[in-house]
């Protein structure tokens, strides 16, 4: 008979994900995550559904609680989730793997900590943003003083043949482009170039802002690995990352993402970490069975 695997389904603000508990369940992750089984999973009509999927596993020293690994839709195991942080941080307070309030966190990109607030949300200290290309990387190499940078864009996606864009990282990668009217700007199109385009050997995020305030902005992202999303908490960091770093914007910064708001914070200053917090929402508990084929 086949095994079978618990999960939860959670999200951030629209953007859903498959939260697997390795620390509870102690499983072999290497014998059953695989690309296509986290491909066929995150498949709306065929699988569980979902943008990525979330592994809780014990850390890897005494620095941190816990470690976090993040797999995209499309099966890639990526450095970094914001929206998916805090649902890491309701599930491990509230399923008792901790009775910390301040959980420390280990990601491929980079150390994260979370904060469950009195109101259940999440603030989150993720890290500091980088600017320099080659924390991105771009290739060609190309320095941060040619930023912002004008990317030309083959077959005129959107009717486009060329796109103005910054670049941040937040332990993943995202590509800035700032926008007149989010509702109307070819989202898909450009999005889908961009993420995929050459000057990207990693793929990247791509957020479109509209700003409406120096303290409140509106945001859509064509998240790599999954395409567009209701909601990107590293998108809406590397944003407002960007836009306090060209003086554009002011901290705290109001996000308004499809899926919902959230508030980001940062002095502004490259060694200070910059502070994302929001909601995190509990859907419903399953089990899939892991056929030997996967
Ligand atoms: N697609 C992203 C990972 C998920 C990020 C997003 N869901 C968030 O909330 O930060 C990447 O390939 O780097």
């Amino acid at each position: 008979m086949a095994q079978r695997l618990a999960f939860t389904k959670m999200h951030g603000l629209g953007n859903d994900f498959m939260v697997v508990d390795a620390v509870s369940r102690r499983l072999p992750v290497a014998d059953w995550l695989t690309p296509t089984r986290i491909q066929g999973w995150a498949d709306r009509h065929f699988g569980i559904g979902f943008d990525q999927l979330l592994l809780i596993e014990p850390p890897s020293g005494r620095k941190a609680d816990f470690g976090y690994r993040v797999f995209n839709a499309d099966g890639g195991e990526v450095e970094q989730c914001g929206n998916g942080a805090r649902c890491f941080a309701r599930y491990v307070a509230e399923r008792g793997l901790t009775d910390r309030r301040d959980i420390r966190v280990e990601t491929a990109g980079g150390p994260i900590v979370l904060h469950l607030t009195e109101d259940d949300r999440v603030r989150v200290d993720m890290g500091r943003p980088r600017f320099a290309p080659e924390a991105i990387p771009f290739k060609p190499p190309i320095t941060a003083s040619e930023s912002p940078y004008t990317l030309m864009l083959s077959g005129k996606p959107g009717g486009l043949d060329q796109v103005t864009l910054e670049a941040v990282s937040m332990g993943n990668p995202h590509a800035v482009v700032q926008v007149g009217d989010l509702e109307g700007f070819p989202i898909e199109a450009v999005g889908s170039a961009l993420e995929s385009h050459p000057a990207f050997p990693r793929r990247v995020n791509v957020g479109f802002v509209e700003q409406h305030r120096p303290d409140h902005i509106g945001l859509r992202v064509f998240e790599r690995g999954a395409g567009e999303t209701l909601a990107c908490g590293t998108g809406a960091c590397a944003a407002v990352a960007a836009g306090i770093h060209a003086g554009r914007l002011e901290s705290p910064c109001r996000v308004d993402l499809r899926g919902g708001t959230l508030s980001i914070e940062w002095s502004g200053r490259e060694d200070d970490s910059l502070f994302m917090t929001g909601p995190a929402t509990f859907v419903f508990d399953g089990e899939v069975p892991i056929d030997p084929a996967g």
